[in-house]
């Protein structure tokens, strides 16, 4: 099998590649561009998310196989299906933010993660709009690649926690969401579309934390993956709130829970969520 450094090359060139793809739907330009807007899971699919994620997943097995690597894309994956039995499986997001790629806010990103067992190990996030990649290898720092070329990148905060900046969710919240919005010490938020580009934005620092929580739906292994190891590289944290690690290919693809990222006062910030969430009067509601 090849090392991680060449799998990390060719994995930033499939992503160059997707975002390239994936930015002609956006923009119009694509031989076909209508982007045939479904509803799976009262979540929309385009054209787009299934083009993107049929050249991901064909270039990727091109220069892999099929042999050492398991794949799983949004697109391909079928409700119920197992754990993937492979150690080492691509968890693949062609467009994550298909919403605000619809309502053409410019903030939808791909994400490209490889795990081993349950934990992400190589992860590319991919932001068309702003022709940006991040990417990183564990244990070897997260890297923002450009035409320009790639530099290493640090969350750096030293901001006390009630200036923190706060990115949430713009179309998936709920009752509790609300509340602990309201409750929480850092009251500087903004919404933000797609959990790569809100990750994105605390690695460039015009962000701080990032909290989801799962409601009658939850996100999935592809939506946190590969945003979880660029921020986690670049010095963030990405836990749940009782401070457990995430864990993927878990036979549910499901990221159930409350979720929070972050450049800073990591402990505090999940102590404090958690106390204001058991306060939260109406315990049974998780409307999304
Ligand atoms: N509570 C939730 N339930 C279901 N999906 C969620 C979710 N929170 C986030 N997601 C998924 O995470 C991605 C980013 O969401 P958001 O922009 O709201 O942060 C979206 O996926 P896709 O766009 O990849 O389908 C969305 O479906
Ligand atoms: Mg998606």
């Amino acid at each position: 099998m090849k090392d991680l450094s060449e799998i990390l090359i060719i994995a930033r060139e499939v992503a160059w590649g997707a975002s390239k793809l994936l930015g002609s739907y956006y923009h119009g330009t694509a031989l076909a561009p209508d982007l045939d807007i479904k509803y799976k899971d009262n979540e929309p699919v385009t054209v787009a998310d299934i083009a993107v994620s049929e050249y991901i997943l064909s270039q990727l097995k091109a220069a892999l196989g099929e042999a050492d690597f398991g794949y799983i894309s949004e697109e391909t994956y079928k409700s119920q299906q197992e754990k993937n039995p492979h150690e080492w499986v691509w968890i693949i997001d062609p467009l994550d933010g298909t919403k605000d790629f619809i309502n053409k806010t410019g903030e939808y990103a791909i994400h490209i993660a490889l795990i081993q067992g349950t934990q992400p190990i190589l992860a590319v996030v991919a932001i068309p709009e702003t022709q940006t990649l991040y990417y990183a290898i564990r244990g070897g720092g997260t890297f923002r690649e450009t035409a320009t070329g790639s530099v290493a990148v640090r969350v750096n905060c030293t901001k006390n926690i009630q200036d923190l900046i706060l990115v949430v969710s713009r179309s998936h919240r709920n009752d509790r969401l609300e509340y602990l919005l309201q409750h929480l010490p850092c009251q500087n938020q903004k919404a933000i579309g797609s959990v790569g580009c809100k990750i994105a934005a605390i690695i460039e620092q015009q962000a701080d934390v990032y909290i989801s929580l799962s409601g009658k739906s939850a996100p999935k292994d592809w939506d946190m993956a590969a945003p979880e190891l660029i921020l986690t590289e670049a010095g963030g944290q990405f836990t749940h709130c009782d401070c457990t690690p995430l864990a993927y290919n878990t036979g549910d693809i499901h990221q159930w829970g409350d979720l929070l990222a972050s450049n800073r006062h990591h402990q505090v910030l999940c102590r404090e969520a958690t106390k204001i969430l058991t306060q939260f009067p109406n315990h049974s509601s998780g409307v999304d």
